[in-house]
């Protein structure tokens, strides 16, 4: 099992500190989100990992090893920083072709991740007749090429269509099944609450969060109860009478905050009130986000300079 360690990271640009004394694990079977808003360091940490930067102080290993002395790293890291990277006038067989070559991997295992990547039909094409979701998919197969224990993806979902992101949340719940590490850097909270099961957020380079995302978004964001009614009057007089605060919407729902669903719907019933719809609302990760975003003064305070 390989796990992705981050220890007191920190990488500076000058004197922009794009990391600033991060330390994190990565753990396997798991897929893990990697949150935070622009220039918060995703990338700067992901490329540390990869050894494509040097750390300023600080260490980024995988499985105890910097990424720099695995032999054949294809085999052990798969990653997709920028799905632009691939050379515009060969074909897309061809770019994962020479990264297969140059880790020992097989042109039958090349056809494989062209196939699972659902990129077969174009393998033939140059990549500069590609579109950005193809790319994105071309990026993937290449990341998946060496059949690795440790996956890293940088926004995954860019420009892929709606069948594209249904298909990336299986791909990444599958690998974390399988064992896996899989770290996936998105803004997407929508789609991140979709396959993470844990969450990393870092602030101006500064981790603000290492938690599972249930925990992340239940310290933050109180479950309230949505319930729909023929009768507004009664609903409002019957929450009041005990002591719950209603609010309506314009669509029609009601939200009581901070209570239970069967208390609610037993106090209704007990009222006489018509309910048509009782349901829980256990508070999403967007608002969970924005909470801690929110609060983080300093974070918030100090904005990125341009
Ligand atoms: N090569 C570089 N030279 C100088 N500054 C850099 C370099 N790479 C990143 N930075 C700076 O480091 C900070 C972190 O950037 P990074 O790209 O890691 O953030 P991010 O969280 O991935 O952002 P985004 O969500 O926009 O991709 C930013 O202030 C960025 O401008």
């Amino acid at each position: 099992m390989t796990s992705i360690e981050v220890q007191n990271l920190t990488k500076e640009y000058g004197t922009r500190r794009a990391v600033d004394d991060l330390t994190f694990t990565v753990r396997p079977g798991r897929v893990t989100g990697f949150l935070g808003p622009n220039g918060a360091g995703k990338s700067t940490t992901m490329r540390l990992v990869l050894g494509l930067d040097r750390p300023t102080s600080g260490t980024a290993t995988v499985g105890g090893r910097s990424y720099a002395v695995l032999h054949e790293p294809l085999r052990h890291v798969g990653a997709l920083l920028d799905a632009s990277a691939a050379h515009g006038s060969r074909t897309g067989r061809d770019h994962l072709r020479v990264l297969a070559a140059s880790n020992r991997l097989t042109a039958r295992r090349v056809d494989e991740v062209l196939e699972e990547t659902g990129i077969a039909p174009a393998a033939r094409h140059r990549v500069k007749t590609y579109s950005l979701g193809m790319r994105q998919r071309l990026g993937i197969a290449a990341a998946l090429l060496g059949d690795p224990e440790v996956v890293m993806l940088d926004e995954p979902s860019n420009g892929l269509d709606p069948e594209g992101i249904i298909w990336i949340r299986g791909l990444l719940r599958r690998l974390a099944a399988e064992g896996r590490t899989v770290l996936v850097s998105s803004h997407l909270m929508n789609e991140t609450a979709s396959f993470a099961d844990h969450l990393i957020v870092l602030g101006r380079g500064r981790l603000l969060a290492d938690t599972p995302m249930r925990e992340f978004i239940d310290a933050r964001v109180r479950p309230s109860v949505r319930v729909r009614t023929s009768d507004g009057i009664a609903l409002k007089a019957a929450l009041v009478r005990h002591g719950h605060d209603a609010v309506e919407h314009d669509d029609g729902y009601w939200t009581v905050r901070h209570a239970r669903v069967d208390a609610v719907g037993r106090l209704l019933s007990g009222a006489g009130v018509p309910i048509l719809e009782l349901s829980l609302d256990q508070g999403t990760l967007e608002q969970a986000y924005l909470h801690l975003t929110a609060t983080e003064t300093e974070f918030a305070a100090q904005p990125q300079e341009a």
